[in-house]
C-alpha cells in the first residue's frame, strides 16, 4: 500500500488507529484455549470487532516467535485473513530487525514477500547498508526506530553526538538514503513533547506512534505536536484494546475501546 492510499483510508474512516496484535496465549480468554489455533481465533475475533475503527494492525512478532512454529502459523493465518477479508487495511510487522545488508535482505523478503506485510519496523543502529535492503521494495515501508516510547530511550537515543541528539541524527541521515521515500519513523506517544521539533526535521513523513493506552501517552498531545495536514500519524494501542476484557464478549469490548479512540481521532481530524 502507498502512503497516499493509507492517507485516503485515514480520511475515509476518520481514524489513524493501529490496533496492536500482541497476542499472548496466557492472556486470552481461557475458553479459546480448546480451539485448534487459539491465537488465530483470538486475532480473528479482535479484527472482526475492530476493523471498522482502525486503518492498521500491528502484530508484534515477538508474541508469535515466543510460541514457536504454532506462533508463525497463527501469524501467517492472521495476515492472510487480513489480506482476504480486509485488503484496505495497512499491516505492520513490528519485528525491529536490521543486520548486515546480506541478512537484512532476507528479513525484508520474509516480511514483505513471504508474509506480505506492508511495512516492518527496523532498528537503525547498524546504519545505512543494514536499512537500504528494506527500502528497495516498491510500495512497502520501513519504519525506523527513532525515539522510542520506553524509559531506556534516554540511554542512547537522546545522547548528543556531534552536537546533535542521536535520534535526530538518525532522522536527518536516513533522509539521504536510497529510496528514503519508503521510510516512516517510530516516535513514542510518551515523547509527545519532542514532536514539534521532530516535525521540523521530517515534516511529511508518517510516524508510527505507540504508547497510547497502557503506557499512558496522550492522543491529544500527539496530535497537537505531531499531526500534519495529511495527518502523518498512525497511533498504536495494543493491550488497552485487545485485553480490555477476558470474558466471552471480549471482542465486543475491544471493539468499543477501538471505537472510543476512533471518535477522539475523528475530533482531532476536524481541527485540520
Ligand atoms: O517505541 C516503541 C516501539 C514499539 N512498541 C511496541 O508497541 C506496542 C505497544 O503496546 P501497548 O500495549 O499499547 O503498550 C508493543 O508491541 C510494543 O512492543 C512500543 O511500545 N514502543
Amino acid at each position: 500500500m502507498t502512503s497516499q492510499e493509507l492517507t485516503e483510508q485515514i480520511f475515509k474512516k476518520k481514524s489513524f488507529l493501529c490496533v496492536g496484535l500482541d497476542t499472548d496465549p496466557d492472556r486470552i480468554p481461557t475458553y479459546l484455549l480448546s480451539e485448534e489455533d487459539p491465537v488465530f481465533s483470538f486475532n480473528k475475533a479482535i479484527i472482526d470487532a475492530t476493523h471498522e475503527f482502525c486503518v492498521a494492525y500491528k502484530p508484534n512478532i515477538a508474541f508469535y516467535e515466543a510460541v514457536g512454529i504454532d506462533g508463525w502459523k497463527a501469524l501467517k493465518k492472521t495476515i492472510d485473513y487480513l489480506h482476504t477479508e480486509y485488503p484496505e487495511i495497512y499491516t505492520i510487522a513490528d519485528a525491529k530487525r536490521g543486520d548486515i545488508g546480506n541478512t537484512s535482505r532476507m528479513y525484508a523478503k520474509a516480511f514483505f514477500n513471504d508474509l506480505g506485510f506492508d511495512s516492518v519496523t527496523v532498528a537503525p543502529y547498524m546504519g545505512k547498508d543494514s536499512v537500504e535492503p528494506f527500502l528497495e521494495f516498491t510500495n512497502k515501508h520501513t519504519i525506523l526506530l527513532a525515539l522510542t516510547s520506553n524509559e531506556g530511550a534516554f540511554d542512547f537515543q537522546t545522547l548528543e553526538t556531534d552536537g546533535e541528539e542521536l535520534y535526530r541524527k538518525v532522522m536527518k541521515t536516513s533522509k539521504n538514503w536510497k529510496n528514503a521515500k519508503n521510510l516512516m519513523y517510530v516516535v513514542g506517544a510518551t515523547k509527545a513533547e519532542f514532536l514539534g521539533e521532530i516535525r521540523k526535521l521530517i515534516p511529511e513523513s508518517f510516524l508510527l506512534v505507540p504508547g497510547v493506552g497502557a503506557q499512558g501517552g496522550s492522543l491529544e498531545e500527539v496530535c497537537k505536536y505531531g499531526m500534519t495536514k495529511n495527518v502523518g500519524l498512525l497511533v498504536n494501542s495494543s493491550r488497552k484494546i485487545i485485553y480490555a476484557s477476558d470474558s466471552s464478549n471480549f471482542a465486543e469490548i475491544a471493539g468499543a475501546k477501538a471505537e472510543a479512540l476512533q471518535k477522539q481521532m475523528a475530533q482531532e481530524l476536524e481541527k485540520l
